[in-house]
């Protein structure tokens, strides 16, 4: 019976995992080179195909969770799906949703505006809302100024653009409780939060896009993180104090299409692989759960932790493309609280040569940035090796290590 199965295991094992155990509670800046390090670590081992020997069916790949039945109106039904979360969580922390409640208008709109921002603002204007005028990240960067990895500034570009807002209560469909603080902790500037939008004027209608699906989303995970807590062995209540003002930074991005060679009949797959350009360095994500969406192209790739049908090297797999849904992974800062119980996998994006263009819409949801977080309850993920912090401080640290020095 699926609701059984959600007892507390706390068994983290770091061979399947980004985790590894620290003697002592680090220190944030610890953490953050720590992590660094496990990232060099975990590529320097990667396969980038699967050994001759082993079958397609046999290697990992994201499940599929139809969440319709969570909203179905009772506790069984909710920790049956919450069962399937825990097993995705424990071993890759990569699953994707069908029924999620976020209608197709929403996505369709979402994904619509951010073509229509990357090709009809010119780039005077979109450059006049930079990232660098803002101390919170959010605006325009275009390609080859922030390196998700910062091992890759120097020696590879990514060819990523985007546009990053965060939190509005404007968008909140319960209205926000008027909370809410920025990463940094300051109370929230102006009547956009510190966000910079396009005038109505150069892009009718883009605002009211994004605020629909925003909100959508921003429903869909405080819904989600629930069946996170029943999944956790909590009550399904338990984080709901700590996402009323909820820190979700989400983005814009947009990958050009890299143009097929005219030779390209002629070229192995090894070939067409080294002419393939990186969209967006590996890394992992630093919030609780990021909740990604995007259009038809694929291009995201994930490192599957070591398995013993790999001979415990990491690997390389592409997501799935499954249309209407959208993908979920655990990110950093819940794998932190979760002790190493859930995982943050490291994943990219590769666009390859004839592939296409593609567009994503990431929402890194996060809980209250200035809630400070107590370790979870010993018996549902063991004794915390972290130290408590405020979701807000440990985000903005992590972004911070993600831009140039030189603008720093
Ligand atoms: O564009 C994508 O598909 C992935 C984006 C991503 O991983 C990120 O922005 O953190
Ligand atoms: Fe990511």
């Amino acid at each position: 019976m699926a609701t059984s199965t959600i007892t507390p295991q706390p068994v983290p094992d770091p061979l399947s995992s980004t985790y590894v155990p620290f003697k002592s509670q680090p220190s944030i800046l610890e953490e953050v080179a720590a992590n660094q390090q496990q990232l060099r670590d975990r590529l320097a081992g990667a396969l980038f195909r699967p050994p001759p020997d082993v079958p397609a069916e046999s290697l990992p790949t994201v499940p599929l969770i139809d969440l319709g039945p969570s909203f179905d109106g009772t506790l069984e039904s909710r920790k049956a799906v919450a069962a399937q979360i825990r097993e995705a969580c424990v071993s890759s922390g990569f699953f994707q949703i069908s029924n999620h409640g976020i209608t197709s208008e929403a996505m369709a709109g979402v994904l619509k505006q951010a073509e229509r921002f990357f090709k009809e603002m010119t780039q005077e204007q979109k450059d006049a809302m930079h990232v660098k005028l803002s101390p919170l990240f959010r605006g325009y960067e275009p390609h080859d100024f922030s390196y998700v990895n910062p091992d890759d500034e120097g020696s590879q570009q990514e060819t990523k653009e985007c546009f990053n807002w965060g939190y509005e209560s404007a968008m909140d469909p319960t209205g926000g409780d008027g909370q809410y603080r920025d990463l940094d902790g300051s109370a929230p500037a102006g009547e956009h939060s510190g966000n910079i939008w396009p005038l109505e004027k150069d892009l009718p209608g883009f605002y009211d896009a994004i605020k629909t699906y925003y909100g959508q989303v921003m429903t869909c995970s405080r819904h989600l993180i629930r069946l996170f807590a029943l999944s956790l062995g909590l009550n399904e209540d338990f984080f709901d104090s700590l996402v009323t003002h909820p820190g979700g930074v989400a983005r814009l991005l947009y990958y050009r299409g890299i143009p097929e060679p005219e030779n390209a009949h002629q070229k192995s797959e090894e070939d067409v692989e080294n002419d393939a350009k990186l969209g967006l360095g590996a890394h992992t994500d630093y919030e609780c759960f990021t909740m990604l969406l995007n259009s038809a192209n694929p291009g995201l790739e994930i490192l599957f932790p070591p398995s013993p049908i790999t001979g415990n090297k990491p690997i390389w797999r592409p997501c799935p493309v499954r249309p209407g849904t959208l993908t979920v992974n655990v990110a950093d800062f819940f794998m932190r609280w979760t002790n190493g119980l859930y995982k943050s996998t490291i994943h990219r994006v590769v666009s390859k040569p004839g592939g296409g263009e593609r567009y994503s819409v990431p929402y890194f949801f996060s809980i209250n940035y200035d809630s400070e977080v107590q370790p979870l309850p010993e018996k549902c993920v063991g004794k915390s090796q972290f130290l408590p912090m405020k979701a807000g401080e440990y985000v903005l640290e992590r972004l911070r290590a993600t831009v140039p020095q030189t603008d720093k």
